[in-house]
């Protein structure tokens, strides 16, 4: 079976469509509302969800994440926990799904059995957030073991030079962040951006991904006209943040992610 990540860029890119990413805190307010979601999200037309494994210092994320991640960890959120979410999310739906990790909490867990299990619970790929390029021998090494696929970050200042170093060995699709710092909203899209996605793209035929600041539709469709998949973060953990445990969290965020989809795939 082809890799779900793989085969949703070929069905959007036959029809012309660009993907929209959205990220979660897994676990935030609880797990149940992580599987909940994940369902909703994907009959609102999210075309890949990105899964945040909550750990205590979070240091690429602002404030929002942070706080989310803080969630997550108080109601109890493990590593165990987000693959067996994972696991039941898959007994109804195919959205690919990657998991965004610091490496502490998958060491702990152990780095081999980590990948293991991930592929087996059926996560499609992995984004160590803090494992640079250049260390990670053993993870190419177990990434070949399974089908999951290394995800990579670029960003605004990542010398050209580098750009092909990190795109070869990189597969499903590249991560690039269009703004220096940490996750989080801003009102405007970087200048730089069309550019750096072309001095990407000379290096490689994997989709391009664009994140970091983008919280409204038109954001989605400014950078959609660049990027094969955008992805919105904070402002869809900001809701999450707002509604709690409200009852009615899923039907509220999935009306919040409706329009950024609509606008991805326009
Ligand atoms: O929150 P933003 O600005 O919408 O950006 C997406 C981002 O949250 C998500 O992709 C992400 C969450 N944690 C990260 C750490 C590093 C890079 C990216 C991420």
């Amino acid at each position: 079976m082809p890799n779900r990540i793989d085969q949703k860029f070929a069905d959007l890119r036959a029809t012309g469509k660009k993907a929209l990413i959205a990220y979660i805190s897994a676990g935030d307010p609880n797990l149940d509302a992580t599987r909940e979601l994940a369902w909703a999200f994907e009959k609102a037309g999210v075309d890949l969800l990105e899964l945040g494994v909550p750990f205590s210092d979070p240091l690429a994320d602002g404030v929002v994440n942070q706080l989310a991640a803080s969630r997550a960890l108080e109601a109890g959120t493990t590593v165990p926990g987000v693959l067996k979410t994972v696991r039941e999310i898959r007994e109804r739906s195919q959205l690919p799904i990657v998991l965004y990790t610091y490496m502490n909490p998958i060491y702990r867990y152990g780095f081999e059995a980590f990948h293991r299990d991930a592929e087996a619970a059926g996560v499609d790929g992995l984004l160590i957030l803090d494992l640079p390029p250049d260390e990670d021998a053993q993870n190419a090494e177990l990434s070949q073991q399974t089908s999951l696929k290394r995800i990579r970050l670029i960003a605004p200042t990542t010398p050209e030079k580098r750009i092909a170093q990190l795109t070869n060995g990189a597969s499903g699709f590249i991560y690039y962040v269009s703004r220096e710092g940490v996750t989080g909203e801003r009102t405007e899209i970087a200048s730089s951006l069309p550019e750096r996605v072309a001095a990407i793209r000379a290096t490689t035929s994997l989709p391009i991904a664009v994140g970091f600041g983008i919280s409204n539709p038109d954001h989605v469709r400014q950078v959609a006209q660049h990027a094969d998949a955008v992805v919105v973060g904070s402002a869809i953990v900001k809701q999450i943040g707002e509604f709690g445990k409200d009852p009615t969290l899923v039907p509220k965020l999935a009306a919040f992610v409706q329009p950024l989809a609509e606008a991805a795939h326009a």
